[in-house]
């Protein structure tokens, strides 16, 4: 199977990299050279983690002997699968996937590795809504165990059958869920980490005592501003107006220190500062 991923980021590198560790052909993309430099120093640091820890078929090289770093949208026209996992806005998303609905052969599915946007307008934008899916990875996508696939209004049956059969391969645990904003994942979780921002803005605590009182208190492997500032604010600030915009419910209001530290560039870990210091 020929594996198609846009976008190298945190997300995409890691659903690229998984991929190439399960056998598949895969092409990832980014647009410019030193995005895609940077995705692939990433993969190789944790392919060399993996094989250390003996968690890994084969060596490193020959999983990314399997990927090929390209900026040319062209290179997905022959995948059976593309995952897209550019940055969380529906304008950007919704334009690339129009592209590539003229692009990628017309049995290929397309998928969007969205954390909130809702699937069925990006499948409306793609023009094959039946062969259109949310295929939802967890970060660190090489450690974690779910996919939420999420079905659009016109998704077909054998889309569905497809995503979650290629998730197994990938090791994965697929849950399905239907398309209302945020999922099921993230309209449970990121209320609990804007409401952690939101102690932080009235001084109900330090960011160290919020993270520990969670981890220590309720087993939450990372308390809910380092896993904020692991996801990056600007994340999770555009998935908190999905829900408040989606759900029409003002308990979905953005932490107004969220909003501000992200108009600040503090996006955590992937610039350097939020919560903490990188
Ligand atoms: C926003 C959305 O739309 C959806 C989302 O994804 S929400 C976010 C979901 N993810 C989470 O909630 C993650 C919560 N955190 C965790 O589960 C854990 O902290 C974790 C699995 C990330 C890390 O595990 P941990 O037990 O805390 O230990 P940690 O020491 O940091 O890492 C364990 C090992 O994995 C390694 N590791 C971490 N990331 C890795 C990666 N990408 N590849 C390979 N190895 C990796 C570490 O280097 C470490 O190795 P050593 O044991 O040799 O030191
Ligand atoms: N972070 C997380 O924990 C999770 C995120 N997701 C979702 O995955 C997707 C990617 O997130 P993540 O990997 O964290 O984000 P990153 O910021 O790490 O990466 C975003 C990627 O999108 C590219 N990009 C940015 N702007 C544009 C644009 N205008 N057109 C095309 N590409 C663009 C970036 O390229 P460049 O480097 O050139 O800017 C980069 O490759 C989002 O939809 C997010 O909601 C899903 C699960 C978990």
């Amino acid at each position: 199977m020929k594996f198609g991923v846009i976008g190298a980021g945190q997300m995409g590198a890691g659903i690229a990299q998984v991929a190439a560790q399960s056998g598949f052909t895969v092409v990832l993309r980014d647009m410019e050279d030193r995005f895609l430099e940077r995705g692939r120093q990433v993969i190789e640091r944790s392919l060399a983690k993996l094989s250390e820890k003996g968690k890994l078929d084969g060596t490193p090289e020959e999983v990314l002997g399997r990927m090929t770093f390209t900026t040319d949208l062209a290179a997905f026209a022959d995948c059976d699968l593309v995952v897209e996992a550019i940055v969380e806005n529906e304008g950007v998303k919704a334009q690339l996937f129009r592209d590539l609905g003229g692009i990628v052969k017309p049995e290929g599915i397309l998928a969007s590795n969205t954390s909130s946007i809702p699937i069925t307008s990006l499948a409306t934008a793609s023009g094959r809504p039946e062969r259109f899916i949310g295929m939802h990875f967890m970060n660190p996508v090489p450690l974690m165990q779910l996919v939420e696939v999420i079905r659009g209004y016109s998704t077909s049956d054998d889309t569905a059958a497809f995503v979650e059969s290629t998730a197994r391969k990938m090791g994965k645990t697929p849950l399905s869920c239907n398309d209302f904003p945020g999922f099921v994942s993230n309209r449970i979780l990121m209320p609990m980490l804007n409401e952690a921002i939101q102690c932080v803005m009235e001084g109900v605590a330090e960011p160290e005592a919020i993270d520990g009182i969670m981890k220590l208190g309720m087993n939450h492997p990372m308390g809910p501003l380092t896993l904020a500032d692991f996801i990056g604010l600007d994340t999770c600030l555009a998935i908190m107006e999905v829900l408040h915009r989606g759900l029409g419910d003002d308990k979905y209001r953005p932490s107004p220190l969220l909003r501000k530290m992200v108009q600040a560039g503090l996006l955590g870990r992937k610039s350097g500062r939020g919560f903490y210091t990188y």
